[in-house]
């Protein structure tokens, strides 16, 4: 089974966090679930750098990226996700929803409204258990 390695934004404005929506997918499991931000690392970059230019992509956004909170192992149906989630601060909530269909900024104890992808659960309650 093919695996892939993600990194992810979890993105603040203070007590907030983005959550963006995917678009429709041949993977119906992902399709339209919410996720934070990110992507596939390519070779030859960090994962640091890797987050920078896939919200650079995007959401046109340069956010301060300021630690790993979590790393993530999930198989889904066609293939298996590493995902990194890294905590990330913004001074301000202007972006442009390059690829996503739709955003909310929710505070950790709203995040459960949302349908996550899978993958994301860990991540979720992680924040929801510590605000
Ligand atoms: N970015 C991101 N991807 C996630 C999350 N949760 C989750 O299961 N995924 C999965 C969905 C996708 O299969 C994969 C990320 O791949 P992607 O297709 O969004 O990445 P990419 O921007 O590099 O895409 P591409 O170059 O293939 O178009 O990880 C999440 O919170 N954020």
């Amino acid at each position: 089974m093919k695996s892939i390695e993600v990194v992810a934004g979890i993105i603040f404005f203070k007590n907030q966090i983005l959550c963006v929506q995917r678009p429709e997918s041949k993977h119906q499991y992902i399709s339209k679930k919410f996720e934070f931000p990110g992507g596939k690392v390519e070779p030859e970059e960090t994962k640091i750098e890797a987050l920078q230019r896939e919200l650079l992509e995007e959401l046109n956004i340069i956010p301060a990226i300021k630690s790993l909170y979590l790393t993530v192992e999930h198989t889904y149906p066609d293939f298996k996700v590493t995902m990194h989630g890294f905590l990330c601060e913004v001074d301000s909530k202007a972006l442009s929803l390059r690829e996503h269909i739709s955003q909310e900024w929710l505070k950790p104890e709203e995040l459960n409204q949302l349908d996550w992808a899978a993958a994301d659960i860990p991540i979720v309650q992680k924040l929801q258990s510590n605000h």
